[in-house]
């Protein structure tokens, strides 16, 4: 039951989702059947390909399906799927209607991916890797919509691929129109960050570039290779978005730490605790005062700005944990299968990657709407 604002979009997709109770026995087992996707992303350059390559050949009894999108001459975006298996690789062009991957992988890409599963069966993992210009928000938003719609796809997790070299300049780079630079916005909606090519630099630039990517992504794991050589389980199977993540995610998000600005109008990583309960009225009611009206400003009067946000909170009257999950004004509540223990404190931890993030106000404007509407009732 994915959420989105209202107004239409550049990307039609995101239509506002009917409310549909998904017990978390149903949940669990219609996982089963679906097939993850992980969208690979990362600035140009940055070895992407080289990642999926190295994927597609290591060892693995998983069919994966790969696709590739480059943009071609003009516009017409031409998409490659590539299928190992056992060694052996298809490979499938698909043509798309205009360059816009959100708006149109929906309608053309992802419907050849369920073609071809039915001409082929079914794949056990598929692998998207993103331009390295593109928002891994909207690529996200569209699978993550599209599983609420009955698609046998859903989203596993983001990974983003840092430049070893070129990763500060990247994240550095400043866009005329005062948005987040695509680099920044990558690391800041992943779920997983490589940092590659180590072999271009020495241990003092490893050091400064891991401080850059911690400084705005607080809660994302951080690995380092070469070549994109990864094990492969650190990477598949995140399940970063759903509430398999129940146990997982609690235990990560006592560790995440509020960070601090440390590039000019950077991002940052927001954390904080409140006690109690709330109800899902009023959670939802701050999400969308944050993510869709935008209402929640910083001391100078700026809009917060929030890209990803994560959270485990506790809603009166359900005895399990209840997850959040937002990629940009797309979010998610989803019930847990960890109970509240009769002797727990019951509480409401979030994390918040974006800009313009004020600890303070958030957790005021947190505590406001929880009582405030409380009372009401
Ligand atoms: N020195 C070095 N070069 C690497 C490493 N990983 C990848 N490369 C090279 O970097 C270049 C870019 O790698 P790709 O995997 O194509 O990067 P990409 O992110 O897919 O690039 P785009 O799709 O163009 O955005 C290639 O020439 C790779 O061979 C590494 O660890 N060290
Ligand atoms: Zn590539």
């Amino acid at each position: 039951m994915a959420q989105a604002p209202m107004e239409e979009e550049e990307c039609p997709e995101l239509i506002p989702i009917e409310d549909q109770e998904v017990a978390g026995e149903e949940a669990e087992l219609s996982h089963g059947t679906k097939i993850p996707v992980t969208i690979i992303t990362g600035y140009l350059g940055a070895g992407k390909t080289t990642l999926l390559n190295y994927i597609l050949t290591e060892q693995h009894s998983k069919r994966i399906a790969v696709i590739l999108n480059e943009f071609g001459e003009g516009s017409a975006l031409e998409k490659s799927l590539a299928i190992s298996q056992g060694g052996e690789l298809y490979e499938e062009w698909l043509e798309l209607r205009n360059g816009c991957l959100c708006c149109s992988v929906k309608d053309n890409g992802l419907k050849a991916i369920e073609n071809l599963m039915q001409k082929k069966g079914k794949f056990d993992y598929i692998l998207l890797e993103t331009t390295g210009l593109a928002d891994p928000g909207a690529v996200a938003s569209m699978f993550w919509v599209d599983a609420e719609l009955g698609s046998d796809i859903y989203l596993d997790g983001i990974v983003s691929v840092v430049d070893a070299k070129y990763g500060l300049q990247h994240l550095t780079e400043e866009k005329p129109d005062g948005l987040i630079n695509e680099a920044t916005r990558q690391v800041g909606l992943a779920d997983l960050i490589i940092i590659n090519k180590t072999d271009l630099i020495s241990q003092e630039e490893l050091n400064k570039i891991r401080t850059a990517v911690r400084s705005i992504n607080g809660l994302v794991k951080i690995l380092e290779t070469q070549r994109s050589r990864v094990d492969l389980c650190e990477v598949l199977d995140l399940h970063a978005f759903d509430s398999l993540s129940g146990i997982s995610l609690q235990k990560k998000l006592q560790h995440v730490q509020t960070t601090h600005p440390h590039l000019d109008k950077s991002i940052v990583t927001v954390t904080f605790e409140i006690l109690g309960n709330t109800t899902e009225e009023n959670l939802n009611e701050f999400i969308q005062n944050l993510l869709w009206e935008r209402s929640v400003k910083d001391k100078a009067g700026h809009p917060m700005e929030v890209i990803r946000l994560k959270g485990l909170v506790s809603i009166k009257d359900k005895s399990h944990q209840v997850i959040v999950q937002g990629v940009h004004e797309l979010y998610d509540l989803e019930e847990t299968t960890v109970s509240w223990k009769e002797d727990d404190e019951r509480t409401n931890r979030l994390v918040l990657i974006g800009r313009n993030l004020d600890k303070d106000i958030l957790k005021q404007v947190f505590i406001a709407t929880m009582t405030e509407k409380q009372e009401n009732s």
